[in-house]
């Protein structure tokens, strides 16, 4: 462990631990630092900066992580549900085929009337969709259920004075800590109260000593064990939570502005397009330019310009308010709203507040002709047919834009819906 931390490579990351120079930290998945970098500022970079060495989150990044968790293991849960009804069916046969029938009428009674029931529920709320928010809990009730009956299994037959094999509850121990798909602190949980159950009756009901301090000691290792293991699975499926989100950003999002990108607004686009087509409504597009922004650089410096961009990017992603709208950074001071389904009277009001809301931003801009930053707006809309794309619809907002440069700039242009897409 310690040697593997020597050779990771310099500069390399390591996420979820403070600080990776004492030889006694555990091994954790290694990340490139150029991703990090690479990402804007969000909750998911902070927590893969910071690390969850005690597997938690903020709290809002915490109900994302919970609810990927769900969704990623709805298949895992219903496989294990399946394995355990089948193995304590099994169980029930053995038990009927080996114990005696007045100790098999107790652990065949509880098996049958409790444990197999539970996982019956899981079953239920791995398939009902309105039931999967509470598959979690379904798990955890069963994984609970299931260590104390297994308690109760060996308690009662001890009771009846016939020792049945105690490696069950070993089995149950690791089975929730690695098979049930239990986020780690639940599993500790259920098994903690399991072992307590486990302790108390062995103290009741164990008479020989010597296979009471077996049995607990045993019981205790697996814990430790199935314990050790749950850790490291939870740490390692919360890094490519985080990775994923992040690896997603950076394909997705313009990194200096924080809008989608013009890939993103390509595909956005297409989305959008089609789904206009089947429901006959329209798309809007407004293509933004800021004005003599060379200027701008020139004589206030490239950091300022960036600033800048990042003023007008926020004025602009105001602009889409509904779920099918999206507002991108389309190229160096260019950017661009999608506007699913507006009222076509209303495009150029919906221009001129953009200008207005950048020009109340004062940033100051000597060497423009007003005194102070503006942008140049061409708008464009259709009413999708068959046949049509919807680069038709880009190439005329751009046109629009050429058409508001030409007239002056600062100013909203919207042009005539292109004959093809009306
Ligand atoms: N600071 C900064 N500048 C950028 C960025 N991307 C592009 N630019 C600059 O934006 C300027 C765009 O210049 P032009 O295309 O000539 O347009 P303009 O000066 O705004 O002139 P008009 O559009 O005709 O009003 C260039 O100087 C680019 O270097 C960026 O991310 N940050």
């Amino acid at each position: 462990m310690a040697q593997s931390m020597c050779c990771a490579r310099p500069g390399t990351r390591m996420i979820g631990w403070p600080v990776p120079n004492s030889s006694c930290a555990p091994p954790m998945l290694k990340i490139d630092p150029e991703l990090l970098n690479n990402a804007s500022p969000s909750p998911h970079r902070r927590a893969l900066e910071q690390g969850y060495r005690w597997l938690r989150f903020e709290d809002g990044l915490e109900q994302q992580f919970h609810d990927f968790y769900i969704q990623g293991h709805v298949a895992r849960v219903r496989l294990a549900a399946y394995m355990c009804i089948v193995l304590f069916i099994m169980f029930v046969i053995l038990d009927l085929a080996t114990l005696p029938a007045f100790v098999s009428i107790r652990t065949v009674s509880i098996r049958i009337a409790l444990i197999i029931p539970s996982f019956v529920v899981v079953l239920l709320a791995s398939y009902r969709g309105a039931w999967r928010p509470y598959l979690g809990t379904a798990v955890f009730s069963a994984a609970l259920v299931t260590g104390l009956c297994t308690v109760a299994v060996i308690g009662s037959a001890l009771d009846a004075g016939y020792q049945i094999p105690y490696e069950g509850i070993l089995l149950v121990a690791l089975f929730i800590y690695l098979i049930a798909c239990l986020e780690w602190r639940r599993a500790l949980l259920a098994n903690m109260v399991t072992l307590c159950a486990f302790v108390i009756m062995e103290f009741t009901l164990q008479t020989d000593p010597r296979a009471r301090l077996y049995q607990i000691v045993f019981m205790c290792a697996a814990n430790g064990v199935g314990a050790y293991g749950a850790y490291f699975l939870e740490h390692s499926i919360r890094t490519t939570f985080l990775v994923n989100t992040l690896l997603h950003e950076l394909a997705a999002l313009d990194g200096l502005t924080g809008l989608s990108n013009r890939r993103t607004l390509n595909i956005h686009l297409e989305r959008v397009w089609r789904q206009a087509l089947r429901d006959r409504q329209t798309v809007a597009i407004a293509m933004i330019d800021i004005d003599y922004f060379k200027r701008y650089n020139d004589r206030y410096g490239h950091a300022r310009g960036d600033a800048a961009l990042k003023a007008v990017a926020d004025v602009i992603a105001a602009q889409a308010r509904r779920p099918l709208d999206l507002t991108a950074r389309y190229g160096g001071e260019e950017f661009a709203v999608i506007w699913h389904n507006p009222v076509p009277g209303e495009l150029q009001a919906m221009g001129e507040l953009l200008t207005a809301a950048v020009a109340a931003l004062r940033i100051e801009h000597s060497d423009s002709d007003i005194g102070s930053l503006s942008v140049s707006i061409g708008v464009t809309i259709g009413l999708p047919c068959a046949g049509d794309d919807a680069a038709a619809l880009l190439r005329a907002a751009d046109q629009a834009l050429y058409q508001a440069k030409h007239q002056g700039r600062n100013q909203v242009v919207v042009s005539e819906p292109v004959a093809a897409l009306v």
